[in-house]
């Protein structure tokens, strides 16, 4: 039995931050201050909490500010929306990224609409939607754009590869098929009402899952040799005694790994790229927003 190679995205992150930390030390003195990018965390998910604490940390490692605005859980919209503005207006904070889900009693769509093109860090706007549809350069969405590196780094050329993407989120999927699209894959984006799910990935040379169901994709989904990228994270139930479950992703990993020809592993795989492209957007949010040239092949 062959065994799939593991897709080291944590490796990968840390040389992309490297060079993100090089760009901000050079921006510095340039523009007369640092970097900046501002999280807001409304209310109070644990999983949330430790996920902001690691992107801060990371973003002052990289040598860029880091501005934390933790909101309780019973923020009004006017509120949120108030410190939106707030922060588009601070020419302090180049980036903006409002964590989602946010608590049911508020308007996500109308948040994040609220976010300035230029400080769009997360890609979620309808302006860096709508760029990334049109194949303008813009700030594309952090998970998939970390996918994408990691696939042309392992694969090289996607021309002509069929990808399928499981999921359709505005976060993920969406804007994973638009690159995979870009790259002149033939793309299928699956969903819940997608028929016989296991015989369409099994025509994938590419398999993106981005679904929230832990270890739903099996080995026999997979076609011998592909390369599949599992965005999944999820936490099991814990075991008997222990505190806290297990983190597994939306494929089988043992199970695919038998047959995948390479496969990320979770953690350790899509997630850390995830941090390490938001610290990549924001310097280059940094740079337009302080009209300082950056090379498109920079970073
Ligand atoms: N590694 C990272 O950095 C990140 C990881 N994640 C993780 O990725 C996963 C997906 O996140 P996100 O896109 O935000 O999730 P959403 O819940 O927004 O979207 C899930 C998608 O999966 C589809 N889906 C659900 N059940 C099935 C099924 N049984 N068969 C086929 N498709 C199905 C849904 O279809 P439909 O549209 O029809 O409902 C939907 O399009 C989660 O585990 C999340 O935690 C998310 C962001 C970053
Ligand atoms: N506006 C917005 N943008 C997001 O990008 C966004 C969001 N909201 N809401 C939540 C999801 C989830 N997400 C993760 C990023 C990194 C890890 C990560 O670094 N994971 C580590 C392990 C973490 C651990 O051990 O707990 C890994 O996979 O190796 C996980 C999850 C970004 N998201």
């Amino acid at each position: 039995m062959t065994q799939a190679s593991i897709i080291d995205g944590k490796a990968f992150a840390e040389g992309l931050r490297g060079k993100v930390a090089e760009l901000a030390a050079k921006f510095e003195p340039a523009a007369g201050r640092k970097a900046g990018l501002a999280v807001v965390l409304v209310g109070e998910d644990p999983a949330s909490q430790v996920y902001v604490r690691s992107k801060g940390k990371q973003t002052v490692a990289c040598g860029m500010a880091s501005f934390e605005h933790k909101l309780p859980e019973d923020t009004t919209q006017d509120v949120l929306l108030a410190l939106v503005d707030q922060l588009n207006a601070d020419p302090l904070v180049d980036g903006i990224l409002v964590q989602l889900p946010l608590p049911k009693h508020l308007d996500e769509q109308a948040v994040v609409d609220r976010i300035s093109p230029s400080k769009d860090v997360d890609g979620l706007t309808p302006i860096s939607t709508g760029r990334l549809a049109l194949g303008l350069p813009g700030l594309v969405p952090c998970t998939p754009l970390g996918s994408l590196m990691l696939l042309k780094d392992r694969l090289g050329n996607l021309s002509g590869l069929n990808a399928v993407v499981i999921g359709r989120s505005i976060l993920v999927g969406k804007p994973m098929a638009q690159l995979l699209l870009g790259e002149n894959c033939t793309v299928t984006i699956a969903h819940s009402r997608t028929q016989d799910l296991p015989e369409v990935v099994r025509r994938a040379d590419i398999v993106v899952a981005a679904v929230g169901r832990p270890e739903m994709v099996k080995a026999d989904w997979i076609k011998p040799g592909a390369t599949v990228i599992d965005v999944g994270i999820n936490r099991l139930p814990p075991a008997e005694g222990s505190e806290k479950g297990r983190l597994v992703g939306d494929v089988d990993f043992a199970d695919a790994s038998t047959v995948a020809g390479a496969i990320t592993p979770v953690p350790g795989g899509v997630g850390p790229m995830t941090i390490a492209v938001l610290l990549r957007n924001t310097i280059v949010a940094a740079h337009r927003n302080a009209d300082l040239a950056l090379a498109e092949d920079a970073i």
